[in-house]
């Protein structure tokens, strides 16, 4: 595996000028990662003009090794990390994060229990004290990715997503005071943040901070999926005379509907589109763009429809079972059969149904947030959706794409129906777009209705 040569508008990319927010747009496999990286080496190359010290930011721990594996040669003087090393890293070099700092993920929903129990006796009896405790963990928490820091900003702001669980403006002041609470209670257990309002911090840490910068740029990989607050930090990480450069497909946002790039207030001078699709053959990418023209990708802004792929290969397979032990078998017959020439993935909606398979395959490499070494060729990965980000292999097989399972029934519980439906069929999206020659799909009973009806797009069996 090797970087490609830039062609066309990624050439313009890699050597734009190194000052000021450059925005890149692309559709899946159309070159991002592999161009995020050319320009963090270009940015810190000597002989380039405005060159100097250059972070990469990348998603998470295993995108970080990935990268590294592809390019350890061309990423000699750059720094690569994911935002929260970075952030815990610059907040240490400030003095803010002795002792533990961050609340445990674990012990946020009960201080936001709490929270909600202090507020509803200060008021008198409302039914918005009764909704589940999901939906206050969920409002505190946009609150920090958006940095949003007074009730004023909070009542003026448009809130984006959670179609099912919006909240009305009068009844802001109040949801405010359960955030104060909230913040008050965490304080006093100890804890100055948590995994969200660190980009906050960051935020301020650098506002109060008139030190020469330590990198002068910033190339930022899958950028849709950080928040708003992260793309702050970051973009007050740089000098004037630095520069931010963010690749991202909001096709692929995963994360919940957050207008990054637009809401970070970057003020890039034009917007850079990347709509070839090099990875993908062609009847991959059909049923790609299918699944982006399902009504569930409405009205999203920034989508970059791509040009077809040239490269020819079989349609994706869907496979229908009567049993789910016959479903698992038959992925896991598969996957050994392929990978002994191919690179295989299994991704699954959940981490309990990835575990299952990887119980099965033993050998299997499992993919998981921080999987510290890359390693390529014939062989069989398995995790979820969510941890095959930014990924590709020859093979992906998606199993359990049943109406009972996808979209899952926990997140239609915790996010309501519409909101469940639009992040799972980005999760499609995402798992069919990993795919580099052959997609497997299956499940058992009814099939999904995230997937297109468009027969043509698959060939249908019964398993
Ligand atoms: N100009 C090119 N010529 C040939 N292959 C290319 C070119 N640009 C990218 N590729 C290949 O296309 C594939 C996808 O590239 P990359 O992972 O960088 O895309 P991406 O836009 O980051 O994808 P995604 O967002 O879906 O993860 C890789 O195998 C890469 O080597």
């Amino acid at each position: 595996m090797a970087l490609p040569d830039p062609v066309g508008r990624q050439r313009e990319v890699v050597y734009l000028p190194a000052q000021g927010h450059q925005v890149v747009l692309g559709t899946a496999g159309s070159g991002k990662t592999s161009m995020a990286v050319l320009r963090a080496a270009v940015l810190s190359t000597a002989a380039f003009p405005g060159s100097g010290k250059t972070l990469l930011i990348t998603f998470n721990k295993t995108l970080g090794s990935y990268i590294r594996f592809l390019a350890a040669d061309v990423l000699r003087r750059v720094t690569v990390e994911h935002f929260h090393l970075f952030a815990r890293g610059y907040l240490h070099s400030c003095g803010q994060m002795n002792g533990s700092p961050i609340l445990p993920t674990n012990r946020y929903r009960a201080i936001v229990q709490r929270a909600v129990t202090h507020v509803a006796a200060r008021h008198v009896s409302h039914s918005f004290f009764d909704r589940p405790i999901s939906f206050f963990e969920e409002e505190i928490r946009w609150l920090s990715q958006h940095g949003i820091v007074s009730p004023q900003d909070y009542t003026s702001a448009s809130r984006t997503g959670r179609a099912d669980a919006r909240l009305v403006r009068s009844l802001r002041p109040t949801m405010w005071q359960i955030r104060e609470e909230y913040r008050k209670l965490r304080d006093e257990v100890g804890y100055r943040y948590d995994v969200d309002d660190i980009a906050v911090a960051v935020v301020n840490a650098f506002d109060q901070d008139n030190q020469p910068r330590l990198y002068k740029h910033i190339v930022i990989d899958e950028g849709q999926d950080l928040t708003p607050a992260m793309l702050r930090a970051l973009s007050k990480a740089v000098p004037s005379d630095g520069s931010l450069t963010f690749f991202g497909d909001v096709a692929q946002q995963i994360y919940g509907n957050q207008m990054t790039w637009r809401s970070a207030g970057l003020n890039p001078p034009k917007i850079w589109y990347f709509e070839e699709n090099y990875r993908n053959t062609k009847a991959i990418a059909n049923l790609a763009v299918a699944v982006s023209r399902m009504p569930y990708y409405a009205g999203e802004a920034d989508l970059v429809v791509p040009k077809q792929p040239a490269a020819d290969g079989p349609k994706p397979t869907l496979v229908r079972f009567t049993e789910e032990a016959k479903e698992i078998s038959f992925v896991v017959d598969r996957a050994l059969r392929l990978s002994r020439t191919r690179s295989v993935a299994i991704l699954t909606r959940t981490r309990a149904q990835a575990r299952i398979f990887a119980a099965r395959l033993t050998g299997a490499r499992q993919l998981t947030d921080s999987l510290t070494a890359w390693r390529d060729g014939p062989g069989i990965s398995t995790g979820t959706l969510h941890s095959g980000k930014g990924l590709e292999f020859d093979v992906v097989i998606l199993p359990h794409l049943s109406d009972a399972l996808f979209p899952h029934p926990l997140a239609i519980e915790n996010d309501g129906f519409a909101d469940a439906t639009a992040t799972d069929g980005r999760l499609l999206y995402v798992g069919v777009t990993r795919a580099k020659t052959n997609l497997l799909l299956t499940y058992c009973g009814e099939k999904t209705a995230l997937l297109p009806l468009d027969g043509s797009l698959y060939t249908e069996v019964t398993g």
